[in-house]
Formats: C-alpha cells, sequence, structure tokens
C-alpha cells in the first residue's frame, strides 16, 4: 500500500499484543512468500492505480476478451466494475493481480503532484503490490486457526527481533482494521460466521499491504445482516486502502462509490456515473432510459436480479433528471430508497 497504509501498519500507536509476538516468535504459521512493506513517501500529491489501453487475447485463442481498456483510480478510494455476466470483469481482476499478462497496454501506479502534473515515471503494479479477495475466498481457507489463516506462508526461520517485531505489528494492523480483534487467534476460520469469513479474507490480504484492493463480488452468498457487515467495514477500509471491486450488488454498494465502470460485452469498459432509479414496488412499468424499453413487470423476463441491477443504477448521463416521475418509478441520486 501506500505511505498511509504502511505507515500505519508500522505506526508506534500499533503495538502488537503479547499473544501476537509470541506467535511470530515461534513461527507457527508460515509458507506463502512474504510481500514486503514499501513505504512510498510523497509529501504532498496523490498516487493513482492506472490501467492504460489494456487489451487481453488469452495465448492460442483468436478474440481478444478486453479491448482497449482504460482506468484510473485515485488512492484510498472505491472503484466498482459492473456489467454482464462474461463480459469479462473477472478477466480483468486477473491482470490486475497479475494472473495473466496483458496482451497490451500497461498497469501501473502513477504518482502526481497537487496540480495533477506526474511526478516522475510510473511504477509498474506487480502482483506484490496487489491483493485479491476471491468470491466465496472461505472455501479457500486452509489453516486450522485464525491466526495461521492470516499469516499462511510468513518465514519460519527468520531470528531477527526487528523484522518479526514488523510482522507482528502488520498482523496487529490488519486485524484492528477488520475488526476482528475480538475473537480468538486460536479460533477455527470455518466455525465463524459468514461475515466474519470475509473479513478474515479482507485481513490475509490486508497483512499484506497491497497498493490496491480487488474484491470480486464481495457480498456474494452472505445473508442480509452480514452483507450490511461487510459494507460497513468496506466503508471504514477505504478510509486508508484503495479498492476495485467487481459487483452485481450496485444498491448496497452504491454509498461507498467513487468510481465506477461499466463492462459491456465484448471487453469494452465505460465510465458510468451511478444513479439511482427508485422502484415504488410497481407491478408493472416501462421506462425508456439510454434509448432501450424496459419492463418491470415481474412476469416479464427481464424481472431477475441483473436486470433490476443494471435498471437501479442507470446512466447518470441519461435524460431521467432527480426527483423526476416516470409512470411509477422515481429517479434519485440517493440511497434512501422508497
Ligand atoms: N482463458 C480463456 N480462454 C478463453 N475464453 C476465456 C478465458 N477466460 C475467460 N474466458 C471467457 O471470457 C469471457 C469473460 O469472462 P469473465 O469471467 O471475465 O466474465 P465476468 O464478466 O467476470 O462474468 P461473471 O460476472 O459471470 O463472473 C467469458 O465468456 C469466458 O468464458
Amino acid at each position: 500500500m501506500q505511505a498511509v497504509g504502511a505507515a500505519a501498519a508500522f505506526s508506534p500507536a500499533v503495538t502488537p499484543s503479547p499473544a501476537m509476538r509470541r506467535a511470530v516468535d515461534s513461527g507457527r504459521a508460515f509458507s506463502r512468500s512474504c510481500r514486503s512493506g514499501r513505504v512510498s513517501v510523497s509529501a504532498a500529491g496523490y498516487s493513482q492505480s492506472e490501467v492504460r489501453r489494456v487489451s487481453y487475447r488469452p495465448p492460442g485463442t483468436e478474440q481478444n476478451l478486453l479491448n482497449e481498456i482504460s482506468l484510473n483510480l485515485k488512492e484510498k478510494s472505491f472503484g466498482l466494475l459492473f456489467g454482464r455476466s462474461g463480459s469479462g470483469k473477472t478477466t480483468l481482476l486477473q491482470l490486475l493481480a497479475g494472473l495473466s499478462e496483458p496482451t497490451h497496454g500497461t498497469i501501473c501506479i502513477q504518482k502526481y503532484n497537487d496540480r495533477g502534473n506526474p511526478m516522475g515515471p510510473p511504477e509498474l503494479l506487480t502482483a506484490q503490490r496487489v491483493g485479491i479477495v476471491f468470491q466465496f475466498p472461505e472455501r479457500y481457507f486452509l489453516a486450522d486457526t485464525v491466526l495461521e489463516e492470516i499469516t499462511f506462508g510468513w518465514p519460519r526461520q527468520n531470528t531477527d527481533f526487528l523484522f518479526r517485531e514488523k510482522l507482528a505489528l502488520k498482523l496487529q494492523n490488519a486485524i484492528n482494521s477488520v475488526g476482528l480483534n475480538g475473537i480468538s487467534l486460536e479460533e477455527d476460520p470455518q466455525s465463524l460466521s459468514g461475515g466474519f469469513k470475509r473479513r478474515l479474507a479482507l485481513a490475509i490480504q490486508l497483512v499484506q499491504t497491497p497498493d490496491l484492493l480487488l474484491l470480486d463480488e464481495p457480498l456474494a452468498g452472505l445473508d442480509w445482516k452480514a452483507r450490511a457487515d461487510v459494507v460497513n467495514l468496506l466503508k471504514d477500509l477505504k478510509k486508508d486502502h484503495t479498492i476495485l471491486a467487481v459487483s452485481h450488488d450496485l444498491r448496497e454498494l452504491y454509498p461507498l462509490v467513487d468510481r465506477s465502470w461499466r463492462m459491456e460485452m465484448g471487453g469494452v469498459l465505460k465510465e458510468e456515473a451511478l444513479s439511482v432509479l427508485r422502484i415504488s414496488g410497481a407491478s408493472k412499468c416501462k421506462q425508456n432510459f439510454n434509448g432501450e424499453i424496459i419492463d418491470f413487470s415481474p412476469n416479464s423476463h427481464r424481472w431477475n436480479e441483473e436486470t433490476m441491477s443494471d435498471a437501479d443504477f442507470c446512466l447518470g448521463k441519461g435524460r431521467l433528471q432527480e426527483g423526476e416521475k416516470v409512470g411509477r418509478i422515481w429517479v434519485g441520486w440517493g440511497h434512501s430508497l422508497i
């Protein structure tokens, strides 16, 4: 992560608990490689994760899955990617996470001064600088305890005290930032509630202090309470972290979103400001936006979760106005739905 996150991880205000020191000292957990904590200091200005005209064609295939994708996401902000199934959202996350290489284009971090001018050349956004939480991350938990799950892959043999102290601080910071400090580190990850499993999945990534945190469908499979819990947590995390999420849950994530992009079929990305269409529980109504007729009738073949997501959040640049009532649909820019 950038200066702030790294600084927070090593902040003198955060003192590793005796339990964490013991855990790190005893070298109980460990075999994923530990990413180095970088401290990129910029006295002023800001940095951005940038995707620059990226195209991707899987090896041995004839067709691009992504076509000249560009997006910028400023540090400590929340970006949302949405769009139809199969449009290429996960493919883009995989490129950002370094799990595959773009065929063309670059993915980098660029620092800017306060006037918005680039400061120095861009740095490659390498896999080591990105954390990714896959869909249903709890399915990939391997360890017997929360502590081992978070510290899985840490070096066992390093006896350097300062190094172990740093690891303990990073551990403490990750646990605090996701609100896992109330539970025992000896707890079995599988015994946690759905919301706490997601907290754990986030801690596993945050302990590596990534510059960019990627989330693939962070609310999928959770009940309403856990979903609200995760949304609140993400709201807190974005104060210190840069987050890009892929999700169909536009309504719930809407309050967090700073920038949003729609991935269209064929792997073309378009930035779209989210706005909310308020729906009054109409039995049937039609609205034309984006030149399209949308049928909200429950019997309509379009009445499904995905259509609702797209319909609830239509283009802000469309012809609908805030407060406008058309048929039984109201248009609003808030998230307090009727
Ligand atoms: N290695 C590959 N070779 C060929 N086609 C692929 C490969 N990987 C993905 N695809 C295809 O690329 C398209 C985009 O897939 P992707 O998983 O990125 O979509 P998505 O927008 O994330 O969908 P969903 O919302 O359902 O997760 C799909 O049609 C998929 O079958």
